[in-house]
């Protein structure tokens, strides 16, 4: 019936296959897309840079291939979630009498992903034909940081071929009336810094233990992080302009038995290590970063020693900082605004993302990337407990899409 094939229903079943790390049901993503792609006569590719991370390619040939074409982009893969943190499983996709749709990646980022396919049925059903060629990207491993996703893609022959002009992939929800978006991210590392002393009885007081040596460390560190919280707390910077430097875990202690009555601890370790997601700006300096590493946070006169995971570029094949132009110069950012105001949206001013996206492989191709997911008056839930889309919201965005898709498709400037 009609009641059981719907924008909404469809919308469900997505959130419903589990994609959360640590176990990525991929292939039933792949499965569902794919099916969802081919009821709309669209061609579907499927790329598998790393066994069992398979991209899922999908495309809607213009009028004219040989203009450049567009690309809409979304990753398969969800954080995880704590089920009994929640009000309703992170996997039903319950939608509650008020419309809200509650589901880990409702907001981040399986709406853009069937809001894509939805705004093509609309077009379709209203014999639309684009003149440029778009395609549609479903791609693994984002929230670990991309390196057997689009790190692989952006690299590879087969994206070359797509000859991609203009890209466009996940923004984040707006408290407020209008909608956000993004021209620039941050780049994550991944830091481990690791101390090592003498170890002894937990009685006896003496310098240079592993902790201690690690404390230091993190007590550096702190004062770094309050530099730059400062100054957003003083409203001079905004997140996404400084360089966060948050710890995740900690790490030592000698392993022992579960109780705590039971529990060895009268022994100092000899070893211990802390892990910090670190996020550095468009314009940060990543020698100025890597020096204080160096010389502060991790030093080898201390017996320290660090590893650093970069994940992804922080800068162009050129040089320059991963930032897609908001002006005029860039065609593409002037068709796009004109699309979401004639569909009835408004723009915040652009912003730069505080946290990462898939965008920035993107950008460092020299290719135009704008992040964005039209969810307006909603709250910002993305990697919380009860994340939710409010199926009105979600229904709008839809109809956002569909201008943005019908205009950029149409563009015949021969800029790329
Ligand atoms: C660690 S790479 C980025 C993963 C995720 N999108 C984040 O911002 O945390
Ligand atoms: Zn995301
Ligand atoms: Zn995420």
């Amino acid at each position: 019936s009609d009641d059981d094939d719907t924008p909404i229903v469809r919308f469900q079943e997505y959130l419903r296959i589990n994609t959360a790390h640590p176990n990525p049901n991929y292939a039933a993503a792949v499965s569902y897309l794919t099916s969802q792609a081919r009821s709309l006569q669209l061609q579907t590719t499927v790329f598998e840079f790393v066994q069992g991370k398979p991209l899922l390619l999908v495309t809607w040939p213009g009028s004219d291939p040989s203009l450049p074409s567009l690309l809409l982009n979304s990753h398969m893969d969800s954080v995880p979630a704590e089920p009994s943190k929640w009000i309703h499983p992170p996997f039903d996709a319950h939608k509650t009498d008020d419309g809200n749709i509650f589901a880990r990646g409702a907001q981040d980022d399986k709406s853009i992903a069937m809001q894509y396919l939805e705004a093509i049925r609309l077009l379709k059903s209203k014999s639309f034909h684009p003149l440029r060629t778009l395609h549609l990207s479903y791609v693994p491993d984002e929230e670990t940081g991309g390196l057997h996703g689009w790190q692989m893609f952006a690299k590879s022959k087969e994206f070359h071929s797509l000859n991609v002009g203009f890209m466009m992939d996940e923004g984040q929800a707006s408290l407020g009336d209008e909608f956000r978006v993004f021209y620039a991210d941050r780049t994550p590392w991944n830091l481990v810094i690791k101390a090592v002393g003498m170890p002894g009885h937990g009685s006896r007081m003496y310098d240079g233990g592993a902790m201690e040596n690690l404390m230091k460390s993190v007590e550096i560190m702190t004062r770094f992080r309050h530099t730059q919280f400062d100054l957003v707390k003083a409203g001079l910077a905004a997140h996404s302009e400084v360089i966060s430097v948050n710890p995740v875990y900690l790490k030592s202690g000698i392993p022992s038995s579960v109780s705590l009555t039971g529990f060895v601890m009268n022994v100092q370790p000899s070893e211990a290590e802390a892990g910090f997601d670190i996020r550095l700006p468009p314009t940060a300096d990543p020698d100025m970063v890597r020096k204080r590493i160096m010389d502060e946070w991790a030093p080898a006169h201390k017996n320290m020693t660090f590893q650093i995971v970069e994940k992804g570029p922080l800068r162009d094949y050129v040089g320059r900082p991963l930032m897609t132009p908001t002006d005029d110069s860039n065609p593409w950012w002037s068709i796009f605004k004109q699309a979401v105001t004639s569909a009835g949206g408004r723009l915040a001013k652009p912003e730069i993302l505080s946290s990462t996206t898939d965008a920035r492989y993107i950008r460092q191709l020299g290719i135009p990337v704008l992040g964005f997911s039209p969810m307006a008056n909603t709250p910002i839930l993305l990697h919380d407990h009860n994340e939710f889309l409010k199926d009105s919201v979600y229904l709008t965005g839809i109809k956002v899409y569909e201008s943005i898709i019908s205009s950029l498709s149409s563009y015949e400037g021969n800029s790329s």
